[in-house]
């Protein structure tokens, strides 16, 4: 167990480095199941916990994978299981992904529910909705889910209620096998979406319209392996430039890629902040008082969940009062209840809350109830008086690489100690600070929950 321990004060200044997405990488890895010959190489793969409690449910089912220096292969020539345990499911919903390819390629397939989670319900309904249209025969018990098929699996027309983004991989990548072609209508739209069909089409599928509403897959008989780099993860890349305008620093956000991320640029320069894109990054740079503005999450292009409360710590800064509205996850205010400990004024009704700008942030010490409240507490911290603990950091490992060390590099006061360290005893350089943690090799394949 550990903790993070934040200093506010320093303005952010230099160059950090975006990793692949995690949000990609992971039905990406999942994917990999398809290739009956040959062997896949994943360049940019993040050392993130969710990569590796992936890597485990593949191992489990018999594909064989290594990792070093951000590069994954992986042999699914021989798999030998259709199970997807409780063990591993449990630890992160998107374990999910892997049971569209185990059911085009193997024909039955049982998975352990992923269950909810902080932010939500999560159901599946519409990822189970597309594999029955594709022929699947669906029986839950006992907290898994079963499907099977006799022969080969039917292309069909499935439009989805909602664009979910697990929907829409899980059911891409049933359809690349089977007999037909199959639409998904609403499909969603997602840059990580692209991403996934990108790679599939490199293992010899034939999707298109990946991007749009409607996705089309033609099936075909076999898969292979294929190399494929993993795009920067762009709500990492958010979090950078949310620390760059928090803290009135100047930052570049190297591999930020600014198509993706549309709505965050345009709502920061709406409050104030520069942004400069080129083709190998974003400049940030905040030097007058920041405008109050309003966010409504949305589906992609809509603005992204999983920044909704980095940018709730940067309007806590702003002058004026925002409205922030959650529309994609029911649950996705717990941060709200920590901000509040540090001094925040924020008033939450049903999917809404609204935030009083001009906080005086005050150090404290707090949980991260999800992985981006864990972020977004960590920015918060970056600009409040005197210390703040940040505790809850296994969330915040399954999707951020090195943050202490990224946030240390650009000027940030912030280490991370194992909860036994008193915390007053603690060296001020974050220079040593860094010196202070734990060397974990690369590659180590243990999450650092186990
Ligand atoms: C690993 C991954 O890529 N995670 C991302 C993915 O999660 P995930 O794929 O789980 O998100 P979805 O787009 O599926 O979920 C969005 C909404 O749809 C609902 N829903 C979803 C499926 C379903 O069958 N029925 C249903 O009602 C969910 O409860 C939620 O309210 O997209 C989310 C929305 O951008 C992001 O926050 C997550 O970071
Ligand atoms: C909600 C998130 O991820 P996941 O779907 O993996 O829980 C996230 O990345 O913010």
């Amino acid at each position: 167990m550990s903790k993070f321990i934040v200093r506010g004060g320093n303005k952010l200044t230099g160059s950090v480095k975006v990793s692949g997405a995690k949000n990609s990488v992971l039905p990406i890895i999942a994917a990999s199941l398809l290739g009956e010959e040959g062997v896949s190489v994943i360049y940019d793969a993040p050392p993130l916990d969710d990569v590796i409690t992936i890597s485990k449910v593949l191992e489990s089912i018999g594909a064989s994978v290594t990792y070093s220096n951000d590069v994954m292969r992986v042999d699914a020539q021989a798999i030998s299981s259709c199970e997807a345990p409780y063990e591993w499911v449990r630890k992160m919903r998107a374990s999910f992904l892997v049971m569209g390819p185990l059911l085009a390629r193997m024909g039955h397939t049982r998975i352990s529910l992923p269950g909810g989670c902080a932010i939500g319900t999560r159901p599946i309904d519409q990822h189970l909705k597309g594999f029955e249209a594709l022929g699947a025969e669906i029986n839950l018990g006992q907290g898994y889910i079963e499907a099977k098929i006799n022969g080969r699996l039917r292309g069909a027309k499935i439009y989805l209620d909602y664009a979910s983004v697990g929907a829409t991989e899980n059911i891409m990548m049933a359809a690349t096998l089977a007999e037909g072609v199959t639409v998904i209508e609403n499909a969603a739209k997602e840059p990580e979406i692209v991403d996934l069909a990108n790679y599939l089409n490199g293992m010899g599928a034939k999707v298109r319209g990946a991007g749009t509403g409607m996705i089309r897959i033609e099936g075909v008989e076999k898969m292979h392996g294929a190399e494929h780099t993993v795009i920067p993860d762009r709500i990492e890349a958010g979090t950078y430039m949310v620390a760059a305008a928090i803290t009135g620093g100047d930052v570049y956000v190297e591999g930020a890629i600014a198509d993706h991320l549309g709505p965050v640029i345009a709502k920061m320069e709406e409050m104030g902040v520069t942004i400069e894109p080129d083709e190998n990054g974003i400049r940030v740079t905040c030097d007058r008082p920041l405008k109050a503005v309003d966010i409504k999450t949305l589906p992609y292009p809509g603005f992204p969940t999983d920044m909704q409360s980095q940018m709730m710590a940067l309007l806590l800064k702003s002058e004026g009062t925002s409205v922030v509205t959650e529309t994609v996850f029911e649950n996705r205010f717990m941060h709200v209840d920590e901000f509040h400990l540090m001094n925040a004024e924020i008033k939450v009704e049903g999917r809404t809350a609204i935030v009083t700008g001009g906080a005086n942030l005050k150090g404290a010490k707090v949980c991260a109830t999800d992985l981006r409240a864990g972020a977004a507490l960590i920015l918060a911290g970056l600009v409040s008086e005197g210390t703040s603990e940040v505790s809850g950091t296994h969330h915040i490992d399954r999707g951020y690489v090195d943050l202490a060390e990224k946030l240390s590099s650009l000027g940030a006061d912030i280490w991370r100690i194992s909860v036994e360290e008193p915390v007053l005893n603690q060296p001020t350089s974050a220079k040593k600070k860094v010196e202070l943690e734990e060397e974990v090799p690369v590659f180590n394949i243990q999450p650092t929950w186990v």
